[in-house]
């Protein structure tokens, strides 16, 4: 088994890498859900977490999105060192990320959800903005205008003046996309992306994470094997809270330890 810091780096050391994540441990109570696990994102890769019921892949995210603080283990984004990410820091370490539940606001249009997520790119302050000074103006409409391309880019800017509520499904799941990439973000979390999605829309969703990576890394937890397999340069399996394999997806498919976890969850069920 590889781990993931012997993993070939092109030349770049995993503690310098866009966000790296080491030995990390949590703990609820009496129940480690993580132990020792180890995470490196690079740019341009996408990296997913996969592993049976109860494995950790949740509490890894959410250690990822500064939800949970972990009890042992060292974060660094971009090679420096950041004690607990808090939620509300993430725009600025440069760091998006879309939920299970994904959190759009009903009361708002489209246009409007996706607008929150823009809020690094504020450059006027509250004053500024109450007295509708013109850098204000200036600023709000280059927001609209980056909103309008992430719709336009995710196929649905069709919906920007719609309610969320009267969408389906998919469509949901893509308005809760595009307000994480409308802060141009280096690292895209993505937790279920596929959860919900019939066949056409996982194609497309594996299409569309392919071209992110062109401009962002992207950690994925999900179920789906077949979108896991196909979008993943590199996959990280957890078992019981440790890191069972990781490496890239031929790897990661023929690895008896994988292979005895999947087996072991079968049984199970
Ligand atoms: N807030 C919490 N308090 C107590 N135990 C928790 C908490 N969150 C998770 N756990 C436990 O930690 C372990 C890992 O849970 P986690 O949800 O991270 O796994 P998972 O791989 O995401 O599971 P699933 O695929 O079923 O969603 C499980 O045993 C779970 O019951």
């Amino acid at each position: 088994m590889r781990t993931e810091d012997t993993i070939d780096t092109g030349g770049t050391r995993p503690e310098q890498s866009l966000f790296y994540l080491h030995g990390v441990t949590v703990r609820f109570g009496g129940l480690t859900a993580l132990s020792d696990v180890s995470l490196t994102a690079r740019h341009r890769e996408v990296h997913g977490v996969i592993g049976p019921n109860g494995a950790g892949k949740t509490t890894l995210f959410n250690v990822c999105c500064g939800f949970v603080r972990p009890e042992a283990g060292t974060i660094r984004v971009r090679g420096t060192p950041v004690t607990q990410p808090r939620p509300h820091q993430l725009a600025s370490l440069g760091i998006a990320r879309t939920l299970q539940g994904l959190g759009l606001f009903d009361g708002l249009t489209v246009l409007d959800n996706v607008l929150v997520g823009a809020d690094r790119f504020r450059r006027t302050g509250f004053l500024p903005a109450l007295l509708g000074l013109r850098r204000s103006v200036a600023d709000e409409a280059a927001l609209r205008a980056r909103a309008e391309a992430v719709l336009r880019e995710l196929g649905i800017d069709a919906y920007a003046d719609a309610r969320p509520g009267s969408l389906p499904y998919p469509v949901r799941k893509r308005v809760a996309l595009a307000r994480a990439l409308v802060s141009e973000p280096e690292l895209l979390l993505l937790d279920e992306p596929a959860s919900g999605l019939g066949h056409d829309d996982l194609g497309e969703l594996a299409d569309l994470v392919r071209a992110l990576s062109d401009r962002m890394a992207v950690v994925l937890v999900d179920h789906h094997m077949d979108l896991v397999m196909s979008v993943c340069d590199r996959i990280t399996v957890l078992d019981f809270g440790r890191v069972i394999a990781s490496g890239r997806p031929d790897e990661i498919a023929a690895d008896p330890a994988v292979i005895t976890a999947y087996l072991g969850e079968e049984a199970r069920a």
